[in-house]
């Protein structure tokens, strides 16, 4: 049978239309492993030795002072920056440091920067189908079947995102809390098996902030959630395990509870002011 006759047989599952997410084995450990990563910049160490273990499903928050080196450690969970030492694995069968940006994504790593960048003029609706069309697995020519899969998904994120009222609203009308949401949703469409989330609350509404905690709590189980964020009172509404950087190491972790009274976190961070140490 040729390809093309292969292509017509609706029922048919092909290797590429199967999320690579599916081959990350955590069968025997955690999703995300990282054993004494270094990263220096000019000889300085943005990134001292780092261990982290993210679990499946697991939503960790990343706190820090300036510098802790947060932004770097995610720069290099998605192959961004390459660290000088140590191992980075995604579940047990796939090394990091040997993949580059595009393959790391395609594994099921997506991150959402701190600053939205939404289509405007398109509408949620297409803002999302764009994200799936992004997907270079899925090819135009699987039309009907894919074409209900990809509305099914859309319809899912957009009732996960809480966004299913302004689906063919322009993006631009949304507010700065319902972009985020929106982006985060056009992560979601890949079915991400890890999500990296950088100041997620950062110039929202106390109201924005509480949909969003719903939001990430509601994900995680799902898929693994990272959470970098400063806003601490954010911080202990949604987190579980919190990790304090601090100088490129993980100085302390635990639950919030337990890392606010640890003395050497009190020290370097959360004894200062909130705006000075964020
Ligand atoms: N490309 C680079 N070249 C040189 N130094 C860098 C580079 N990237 C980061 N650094 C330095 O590495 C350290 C860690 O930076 P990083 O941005 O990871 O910290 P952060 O915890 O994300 O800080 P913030 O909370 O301010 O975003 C900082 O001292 C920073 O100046």
């Amino acid at each position: 049978m040729s390809f093309f006759q292969a292509l017509t047989e609706r029922d048919r599952v092909f290797d590429f239309m199967t999320p690579q997410a599916s081959t990350v084995d955590v069968r025997h450990g955690p999703i995300l492993y990282m054993e004494d990563v270094t990263v220096s910049f000019d000889g300085f160490k943005a990134i001292n030795k780092l261990n982290l273990t993210i679990d499946d499903g697991e939503l960790r928050c990343i706190i820090g002072p300036n510098g802790a080196g947060k932004t770097t450690m995610m720069d290099i969970i998605t192959g961004k920056t390459r660290p000088n030492e140590g191992s980075v694995w995604f579940g047990s069968r796939h090394n990091l440091l040997h993949m580059n940006e595009p393959e790391i994504a395609s594994l099921g790593i997506g991150r959402k920067f701190q600053k939205p960048t939404v289509f405007e003029a398109l509408s949620v609706f297409e803002n999302l189908e764009l994200a799936m069309a992004a997907d270079k697995r899925i090819i135009p020519t699987l039309t009907a079947r894919l074409t209900g899969e990809v509305k099914d998904r859309i319809d899912e994120v957009l009732e996960t995102i809480g966004l299913t009222a302004l689906r063919y609203q322009p993006a631009g009308i949304l507010s700065h809390g319902q972009k985020q949401w929106l982006e985060i949703g056009m992560l979601l469409m890949q079915r991400p098996r890890l999500l990296l989330v950088d100041e997620p609350v950062a110039g929202m509404t106390e109201q924005e902030m509480e949909r969003t905690a719903e939001l990430l709590t509601g994900l995680a189980g799902k898929q693994s959630v990272v959470v970098v964020e400063h806003d601490m009172g954010f911080v202990r509404s949604i987190a579980r395990q919190v990790t304090v950087l601090h100088q490129g190491s993980v100085l302390a972790e635990g639950t919030m509870d337990q890392v606010s009274s640890d003395p050497s976190v009190v020290e370097v961070y959360l004894g200062a002011d909130d705006e000075e140490a964020a």
